[in-house]
Formats: structure tokens, sequence, C-alpha cells
């Protein structure tokens, strides 16, 4: 059985989000009664233009921001977003890896445990654990500036990961990479994710990047966004890098820019939502 087929036939939800509504003071709204859902073990981006609030989207569903109107509900429970961030059921890897540069690597990724309560020699022992697989084996005594970029974005998703949140939040982590570094990225985030299975919520401005990590690619087009569009991506996984050359991910891609083009295209002209979808 596919992980595609994993997630449907454990329909459980991760993340729900009903009715959701919010504006910074004193601006238009970005969200207007946003619904949608992830469900549990679910690997979806979120592919939108910049400004359109992902970063905004993104701490609202870890807490930071609350709501104006509408729930947001977290795990088979349905916890309640303030709650469920209490219990440190949401990680969050922000854009910038944020990283403390006065801490050790072995530090920087053992905060995700130790604010969970795990005394610090324990934290270290799991991050030393850990760290081959990250690819980042005998990194343990090094500072954040003796790193390469995408050495600390994994640094920085090692912390995320050990925070022991169900439900990852990615806000763009390899943008600030180049081409080589990101693509081998990929593969490390596809492998890594294979091993662990969170339900994970990805957000980048890459088409390729989100069809080849992705069971399901959300597009926004416009603010207030009120929906989704959406395509499914039944590609078989195990995933790598090298499947951007497939003809069924090629046809994908064609069918992913089509649906933001006619997002865009509504947009410009002011189309209804309904009325705007490709058929
Ligand atoms: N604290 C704030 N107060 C007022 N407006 C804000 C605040 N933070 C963000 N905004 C505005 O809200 C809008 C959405 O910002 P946000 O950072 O969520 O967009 P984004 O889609 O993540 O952008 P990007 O892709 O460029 O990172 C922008 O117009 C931004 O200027």
């Amino acid at each position: 059985m596919n992980v595609n087929q994993q997630a449907l036939s454990r329909p459980s939800m991760a993340l729900s989000v009903s009715g959701l509504a919010f504006g910074f003071p004193g601006e238009r709204l970005l969200f207007d009664n946003l619904s949608f859902e992830l469900r549990d073990g679910e690997f979806v981006s979120l592919l939108a233009a910049s400004g359109l609030g992902k970063t905004t989207l993104f701490r609202l569903l870890s807490g930071l921001l609350p709501a104006e109107r509408g729930t947001i509900r977290i795990g088979t429970d349905g916890m309640d977003i303030a709650h469920a961030a209490r219990d440190g059921r949401i990680g969050y890897m922000p854009q910038r890896d944020g990283l403390m540069p006065w801490r050790t690597v072995l530090d920087n990724a053992a905060i995700g445990l130790e604010l969970r309560g795990a005394p610090r020699k324990a934290a270290r022992s799991k991050v030393l654990e850990l760290l081959p697989s990250m690819g980042l084996a005998g990194t343990e005594r090094k500072y954040p500036h003796e790193l390469s970029g995408g050495m600390r974005q994994r640094v920085s998703f090692l912390r995320s990961l050990l925070g022991g949140g169900e439900l990852l939040l990615l806000d763009e982590p390899f943008g600030a990479l180049d081409a080589m570094t990101r693509a081998s990225m990929q593969d490390w985030l596809l492998h890594a994710w294979e091993q662990h299975r969170k339900t994970v919520l990805f957000v980048t401005h890459d088409v390729d990047e989100a069809l080849l990590l992705s069971d399901r690619v959300l597009v926004a087009s416009r603010t207030p966004v009120a929906s989704f569009r959406e395509l499914a991506v039944a590609l078989p996984r195990p995933r790598r890098h090298s499947l951007v050359m497939d003809p069924a991910f090629i046809e994908l891609k064609r069918q992913l820019l089509r649906l933001y083009e006619h997002a865009e295209q509504a947009e410009r002209n002011d189309v209804p939502e309904s009325e705007a979808h490709p058929r």
C-alpha cells in the first residue's frame, strides 16, 4: 500500500479549519470564511503568490495569532488550537532557520525536547542518535555560523521534529537555498518524512517542489482567501528528485500551472471563484 492509499484509508483529521476569518487591525481581511482539512499523515503543500497571507495563516494555525472568527482544531480528538499550541502539538519551522547563534548544533536541536520537559542529558543523547540520519553526523559541537544553509535548515527541521508536534508547519524552508542544495534537501525531506510520517503543511512558491513532496497541493489566488483550489498528486512513493523528469510528473505540472493560471485570470477579471475553476 502506498502512502496516498494509507492516507485515504486513515480518514482521521490532523487539522480541521472551519469558517476562519482574519485581518490585521485597520487592514482588509486576508482570510474570509476559509475552511479546509488535512488528513492524518498527509503531506500537503500550499502554493500562493507572495503577500497572500501564508505566514499569517501559519501563525494562526500555531496559535500565535488569534482568529477573528472560525475554529481551528488539531488531531483526531479535535482539540482547540489554543490548547493544542500550549500542549506543543504543532511544530512550526519558520522561513529563516531561527537557530540560536550562541548554541551548538546539539543544544539548538535539543531545545524542542527540553521545552517538552526532557532532561538536558536525555535530550542531547536523542539528538546525537538522530544527527546521522539528518546528514549531520559530526556537527554536534559546531555553531550555526559554521554550517551551510542546507545544514542549518536540517538542524531547524530536527528541532521542530523533536518538539513532538503531530502537525508540522514548514514555511518555505528551502526558499533561500541554491538549486542544487534545494534538490538535495528535497530528497532529504522526502526520506525524513517517509521515516517519521508526520502530517505536514508546507508553504512554497515552487511548483516542482510542491508536486514532488506532496499528496495534495492547495492553491490560493486572491485575498481574502475564501477557499483553496486543489490538485491531488497520485504519484507513487517513495519519491526522489529525479521524478521531475517523469511524464506523469510533467502532466501534473501542466495541470497545476493551468489551475494557477485560471486562478490568476479569475483574480484579474474578478470572476467569482465558483466560475473560475478549470474543467
Ligand atoms: N503584523 C502585521 N501587521 C500588519 N500587517 C501585516 C503584519 N504581518 C503581515 N502583514 C501583512 O499581511 C499580508 C500577508 O503577509 P504574510 O507575511 O502572511 O504573506 P505571505 O504570503 O507569507 O508572503 P511571502 O510569500 O512574501 O512570505 C501582507 O500584506 C503583509 O504586509
